[in-house]
């Protein structure tokens, strides 16, 4: 008879992860191109450089087909002009492959885009669960003035290709400030792919 083996285990919170096998930051110095109005960009790197936009705790198990990663996605809350904060963005290097995240804290959008150029929503609140089809573009975008919180989950062998977002100038629409609300607005830069 074998002995059974403990397995891995996680204790996820809205305040972090317990278990985690990797973590990352960016921070405003990284998030250079991303936001419109460049010169609020510019005047806020002068003293926040450094300070940390958004962090990403995880567990990767592998890389392999049939594996998931989980993690916990930490997005500040705060504007470059005009814009809330938002992540990079990315498409799956494997582009078929889904993810879900799950709002645990926070008001925010999960901004998605097809290869079309079609945008699609879904406002994260806590309890929301938003759902990237496959072959669909997407970032976080923090909406409120506390951390955006969420947790997800996709396939270890997705990857990310950001130079989808980057070769069309960004995104096909910002969020952008609307009085005490939000709007979308079309992206002058967009060059249709
Ligand atoms: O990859 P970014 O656009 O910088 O966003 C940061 C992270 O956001 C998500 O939560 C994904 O599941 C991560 O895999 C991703 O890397
Ligand atoms: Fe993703």
């Amino acid at each position: 008879m074998t002995t059974p083996q403990q397995g891995p285990g996680l204790v996820i919170t809205p305040r972090g992860m317990v278990g985690r096998t990797g973590r990352y930051e960016k921070r405003l110095a990284d998030l250079g191109g991303l936001f419109a109005d460049e010169a609020a960009f510019t005047a806020r790197l002068a003293t926040e450089a450094d300070r940390v936009i958004y962090h990403v705790d995880e567990f990767r198990p592998s890389t392999e087909a049939g594996d998931l990663i989980t993690g916990i996605s930490t997005l500040s809350p705060g504007r470059v002009g005009a814009e809330f904060h938002m992540t990079r963005g990315h498409i799956h290097a494997q582009q078929d492959r889904t993810e879900i995240y799950h709002c645990l804290a926070g008001h925010g959008l999960m901004l998605m885009e097809t290869l079309d150029g079609r945008t699609v929503v879904t406002e994260l609140r806590p309890g929301v669960v938003a759902y990237v089809p496959p072959v669909h573009i997407h970032r976080s975008v923090n909406l409120g003035d506390t951390d955006l919180v969420t947790l997800f989950c996709y396939p270890a062998d997705a990857g990310q290709d950001y130079g989808i977002i980057a070769r069309s100038g960004g995104m096909r629409h910002r969020a952008v400030a609307d009085g005490d609300g939000w709007r979308l607005e079309e992206n002058r830069s967009y060059v249709a792919r």
